[in-house]
């Protein structure tokens, strides 16, 4: 029996093709809603799902009585009901490692935008504004020699890490709840309470994953820890940030700037003020979006894919326990 496997994230053409040379493949290259009917349908019959960017609720695997994994085409995964998913003995596979370079150039873009007032500026140049020498009312921060404030020193987090404290002498300091001895010796980076790492950071900087623990992480409070000089990015999660209060620091002056690839509702809503402020740099969640990490990403799920089916472990795996059940 040929197994069947629905895509509903874009695909190049050799990769659906590699899926087809040993799969029926149901291709939904534009799906907005995971109520859609054919969509359904199609996963009725389904053994694998591929794809990005939708939220699969727990109730959605009903109606996959014969599916054995999700490949998702990211690395975060808090799209997806892991916990149900290994209770029916569902894999969920990810794509770690292939993006975490490009997401950590993102992060420092960030950074560097913020600080330096980047993207401010260049509007200033394209209105015409630019009629005599620049003073101080355009001035930004340095960033070399600064603190940098890692909140989830992991993949993503140590490869930003890496940029501050070799590329611009950065002192590093991280808040995760294991230590990271390697990475101490390598970048020097110490370990700080998160209250300490707020207050002591010029820069603070969120890689966390979203989970229970992580989510609305930085509220009022936590904004009200950090330094008014201090520059707040997340290239995390948006519902990692109660949006409200970053909003309100912002306004208030309790910190100076924010560095945002993330956001509570994405698409972010033209009616949200953050796209609209001076001291806000703000990014249609580009952090993996270069063609190369792109095609990368999708390779990697179309192989987690196609290993499963055929009966093997996939190369990045979420949910060990699904796979010991087997
Ligand atoms: N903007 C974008 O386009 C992208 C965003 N992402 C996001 O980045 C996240 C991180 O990816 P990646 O680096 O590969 O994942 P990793 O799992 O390698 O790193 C996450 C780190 O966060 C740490 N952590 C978890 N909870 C806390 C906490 N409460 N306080 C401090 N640290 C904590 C973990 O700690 P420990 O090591 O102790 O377990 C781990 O080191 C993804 O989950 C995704 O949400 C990823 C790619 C692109
Ligand atoms: O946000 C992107 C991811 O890979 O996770």
């Amino acid at each position: 029996m040929t197994k069947r496997i629905v895509a509903f994230s874009r695909l190049k053409q050799p990769q659906l093709d590699q899926l087809r040379q040993e799969f029926h493949v149901d291709y939904f290259e534009h799906l907005d809603s995971t109520e859609d009917a054919t969509f359904r349908e199609a996963l009725g019959k389904a053994h694998g799902l591929i794809g990005s960017s939708l939220k699969i609720p727990a109730s959605l695997l009903d109606a996959a009585p014969h599916l054995e994994a999700i490949a998702t085409i990211s690395v975060g995964y808090d799209n997806y009901p892991v916990e149900e998913m290994t209770r029916r003995g569902i894999l969920l596979c990810n794509t770690p490692d292939v993006l975490t370079e490009t997401t950590a150039d993102t992060g420092f873009l960030l950074i560097m935008a913020t600080a330096r007032r980047a993207i401010e500026l260049a509007e200033f140049v394209k209105r015409g504004d630019w009629q005599a020498g620049i003073g101080e009312p355009q001035f930004g921060s340095d960033v070399h020699g600064k603190t940098l404030g890692m909140v989830g020193m992991g993949r993503i987090g140590a490869a930003i890490a890496r940029r501050g404290a070799l590329g611009f002498d950065m002192k590093v300091l991280y808040s995760n709840a294991s230590p990271k001895p390697a990475l101490e010796s390598a970048l020097g980076a110490e370990r700080r309470e998160l209250d300490a790492l707020l207050a002591e950071s010029d820069f603070v900087c969120v890689t966390v994953p979203l989970t229970p623990e992580t989510e609305h992480l930085f509220g009022a409070r936590e904004f009200a820890l950090m330094k008014p000089s201090a520059i707040f990015v997340n290239i995390s999660r948006g519902k990692v940030v109660d949006e409200p209060s970053l909003i309100a620091a912002l306004e208030k002056g309790e910190i100076h700037a924010a560095g945002l690839d993330v956001f509570e509702q994405e698409p972010l809503s033209p009616e949200s003020p953050l796209p609209h402020m001076a001291n806000v740099v703000a990014l249609p969640h580009i952090g993996s979006a270069t063609h190369e990490t792109r095609l990368a990403m999708a390779q990697r799920a179309v192989d987690n894919i196609r290993l499963v089916l055929k009966g093997k472990r996939p190369i990045s795996l979420v949910n060990e326990a699904a796979w010991s059940r087997k």
